[in-house]
């Protein structure tokens, strides 16, 4: 059993691990989950692939673990575009995006303290896990989408797996705090958004799986949106080193995108608070939210890390979408390959060295989101089957340009 405590990241009050809690008792803040290192924990007794291989660094109680094989993505050497460069690819879980890992967990805690009813607000890929998750649970969900502004893979994963979908008039943070506000004045239905420190126990996993393929990079470079997924796998690193299987964290270094970098902009000016942006905007629709909930959380996991934070423009994203397929053959939606964006402009600025081990996160998969792929600029030739030859061989000897 792992114990350990929870405590609040705004009023600092401390109370034992327990699954019931979900934000501070007293205050209402964010929680952390601080488990005590556990003294028996050996990498070679680990069993099974996946979330639940570390089931024995997971705190909480599970009376059934609800689980659609999630985790164990492959980590990708990069062939084309740096030796030093790994991609952890996320999109090969089981919707599509690392929100499988959390959910697996908070999920499997619903059913565990009997809740038959969750609930999250999302921007397309926690609506899609959520829904997946509670189907095979056998519980109802209810997403709360801002309208007309999901990728369409996203929202059609949620209408496959029969989630009850809410649309808002307004951006992501207006469905968040939607959903924060009936949690905290109601508390009938299970939160699966990532205030809820549960999820990133789940998530902490990225950093495990890391460790166990190539040891401790230098860098981990995530993109950032809701903020909860830079500070889980950092935590993860931080209770390796707490149980002494590695000798140092590596530097977290979150991206964000132009129009959605409230954090970003903390950190590059030198501010402890972000000043929050009331429209975001990015084609990276997955990461296009000017309220982090997890904000405290990701700027102490880039501080405590000594990493930083990088803004990248739309363009830049969709450039990086499209040489991570050209270059490497690895479709990511576009909040993923603004981490690709981000490593460029982190060799550019000399923040990173290209020597230097770096992993990037890529969240989510690129059929996600088919429109944005669609954008990509490529050759398309109506022909007349008669001529079909003609045109290959005047493209391959380059006579068609
Ligand atoms: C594909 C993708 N990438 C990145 C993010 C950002 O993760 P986080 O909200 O944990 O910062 C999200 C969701 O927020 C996402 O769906
Ligand atoms: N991009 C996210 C936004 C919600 O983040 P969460 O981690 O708090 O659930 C999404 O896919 O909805």
């Amino acid at each position: 059993m792992v114990t350990g405590v929870m405590k609040c990241l705004s009023c600092g009050y401390e109370t034992p691990i327990d699954q019931h809690t979900i934000l501070c008792p007293k205050c209402g803040g964010l929680l952390e989950i601080i488990i005590e290192p556990p003294k028996d924990f050996s990498l070679s007794k680990l069993k099974g692939r996946g979330v639940w291989r570390y089931k024995d660094l997971i705190p909480g109680y599970y009376k059934s673990i609800i689980s659609i094989n999630e985790g164990n993505t492959p980590l990708i050497k990069s062939a084309n575009i740096n030796k030093q460069l790994y991609f952890k690819f996320e999109g090969l879980n089981p919707t599509g995006s690392f929100k499988d890992r959390g959910m697996t967990v908070a999920v499997s805690s619903a059913v565990s303290l009997n809740y038959k009813t969750v609930i999250a607000a999302s921007t397309g890929n926690t609506a899609a896990s959520a829904a997946a998750y509670a189907a095979r649970a056998g519980i109802k969900s209810f997403i709360v989408l801002p309208k007309g502004k999901v990728a369409l893979g996203k929202l059609a994963q949620s209408v496959l797996y029969g989630a009850i979908i809410l649309e808002v008039d307004g951006s992501f943070d207006v469905a968040m705090e939607a959903v924060m506000r009936l949690y905290r004045d109601l508390k009938i239905v299970y939160p699966l958004n990532s205030f809820n420190p549960w999820r990133l126990e789940g998530q902490k996993t990225i950093a495990f799986e890391i460790m166990e393929d190539i040891g401790v990079p230098e860098n981990v470079i995530v993109p950032v949106g809701n903020a909860g997924n830079i500070y889980a796998i950092w935590k993860g690193f931080n209770e390796l080193l707490k149980i002494g299987i590695i000798d140092k964290v590596p530097r977290m270094i979150g991206v964000q995108a132009e129009g959605a970098s409230p954090i970003a902009n903390a950190i590059i000016k030198g501010k402890n608070e972000p000043d929050f942006i009331e429209n975001p905007d990015t084609v990276a629709t997955a990461i296009r939210i000017g309220r982090p909930v997890n904000w405290q959380k990701a700027m102490k996991a880039i501080k405590e890390s000594k990493g930083t934070a990088i803004v990248v423009s739309d363009s830049e994203i969709l450039e990086a979408q499209k040489t991570l397929a050209r270059k490497e053959g690895i479709g990511a939606e576009p909040a993923s390959a603004a981490a690709l964006a981000g490593y460029f402009k982190a060799i550019n600025y000399g923040i990173i060295d290209k020597d230097e081990k770096t992993v990037l996160i890529l969240t989510g998969h690129s059929l996600k989101d088919p429109e944005s792929m669609a954008k990509a600029d490529t050759k398309r030739i109506l022909v007349n089957p008669l001529h079909i030859e003609k045109i290959i061989v005047g493209e391959i000897n380059g006579f068609n340009s």
